[in-house]
């Protein structure tokens, strides 16, 4: 695509989503249509680009929000496959070390097909487990259990079978079940995830861009592993869509820290070091085809839509990036074929806090040999199913 002359014809996209998304870019005075062709950016639902990939044609200049395989990594029942695959294969090669990085997963099963290798784990080792629907989100059906005959009831219970008319002979809904974290790092006592923004350009060679800007999902709930609470969904989802129903769910920050808080808190426990450490791990192992993007606060809705924003800057609909650029807006490369490595000498440590990766300072910004222009039609940043139709007040 020649990137030397902006394009000035009016930009226009399709979408079906009236969330931040709707907003963003009607906010970049580009123009809504109909158009089933006649389209720069198209915000789809993502099974509707899994369906028809294969048959559209994109001109070089259109861009859409998911890859056509994008379930190979986001549905939780394909990415363990693929996990463990690629595990078994470095493992094959003898690369023991590169196999290893692989270990972040806790140990998973997919049901009903591996029911029989899960219950022999099971009767080994015991432990808490948590059941997880493979094509679900913001918590829905996700369960935790200490008994297999928690386990029986799911696969006898109509409502799990995957044939909605309860059919006798229908298998069950397929699920991952996986070996529960029991002792995770709480601030304040309660447990919490971390949201972050990764914009892939290009699946081959791999091009990943984090955003800086993020956040913690809280539960409301002080964190207990004890037998008791294992059925308590606030004490262990963080999901907002759970936490919100929950008694003292706290609206004004919808349960939210932001990301720079959050590290500031953990730096003034831990040190900068070992956070700057952490996050650069937590770097290697982000996947996700559906992050939320509708808002619960005031503060979520400016995050998602200057992200968004930055996002629609980086895949250059208006063809304004001249291809070399290792950060746009508050996304920075991370990854181009292989994780981007920074010259220490050459670099500062980001200053804004948000991610911790080396940033070039802009006078030796060019010439790197680590990065990729921002190239490929598709962009895997995309929203949740919930989300159709909806205005800025659903939550994850
Ligand atoms: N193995 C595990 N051990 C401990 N906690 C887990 C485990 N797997 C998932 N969880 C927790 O369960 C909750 C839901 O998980 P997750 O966010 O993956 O589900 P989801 O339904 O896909 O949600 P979303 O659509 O918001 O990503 C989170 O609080 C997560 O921390």
């Amino acid at each position: 695509m020649p990137r030397s002359s902006s394009r000035r014809h009016q930009i226009k996209f399709r979408t079906s989503f009236s969330n931040t998304i709707y907003d963003v870019l009607v906010g970049r005075g580009w123009k809504e249509t109909d158009s089933e062709t006649e389209w720069d950016v198209h915000w789809a639902e993502r099974e509707w680009v899994y369906e028809v990939f294969d048959t559209m044609h994109l001109e070089p200049h259109q861009r859409i929000n998911h890859f056509r395989n994008g379930r190979e990594l986001c549905r939780k029942d394909l990415l363990v496959k693929n996990l463990k695959r690629m595990k078994r294969n470095l493992q094959r090669d003898g690369q023991v070390e590169q196999a290893r990085a692989y270990d972040f997963m806790p140990l998973s099963f997919a049901l009903p097909r591996e029911y029989a290798m899960f219950v022999e784990e099971f009767k080994r080792s015991g432990g808490i487990w948590i059941m997880k629907p493979i094509g679900s989100a913001q918590g829905r059906g996700i369960f935790l259990f200490t008994r297999l005959s928690e386990i029986s009831e799911w696969r006898t219970d109509p409502r799990h079978r995957g044939d909605k008319n309860n059919d006798d002979r229908a298998e069950p809904e397929a699920y991952i079940v996986q070996r529960y974290i029991d002792n995770p790092y709480v601030i304040g006592g309660k447990k919490f995830d971390i949201r972050l923004y990764v914009l892939v350009t290009s699946f081959s060679p791999l091009v990943a861009y984090l955003y800086r800007g993020g956040f913690a999902r809280f539960s409301h709930t002080r964190y207990s592993a004890e037998p008791a609470d294992v059925a308590n969904n606030f004490v262990h989802l963080t999901n907002v869509a759970i936490q919100k129903t929950a008694e003292n769910y706290d609206a004004r920050s919808g349960g939210k820290k932001d990301l720079r808080s959050l590290k500031l808190l953990m730096a003034s426990r831990h040190g900068m070091k070992a956070v700057d450490e952490l996050f650069l791990a937590i770097e290697r192992v982000i996947v996700n085809a559906s992050p939320s993007l509708s808002a619960n606060t005031k503060e979520d809705y400016a995050l998602k839509c200057e992200m968004l924003n930055d996002a629609m800057d980086l895949v250059d609909v208006e063809a304004k990036l001249n291809g070399d650029e290792e950060s746009v807006g508050g996304f920075d490369l991370i990854y181009e074929g292989g994780v981007v490595q920074h010259d220490p000498e050459n670099c500062e440590w980001s200053t804004r806090l948000g991610t911790a990766i080396f940033r070039r300072p802009p006078s030796s910004s060019s010439g790197s040999g680590a990065a990729a222009p921002p190239h490929g039609n598709a962009a895997a940043a995309a929203t949740s199913d919930d989300e159709r139709q909806q205005h800025h007040q659903t939550t994850t």
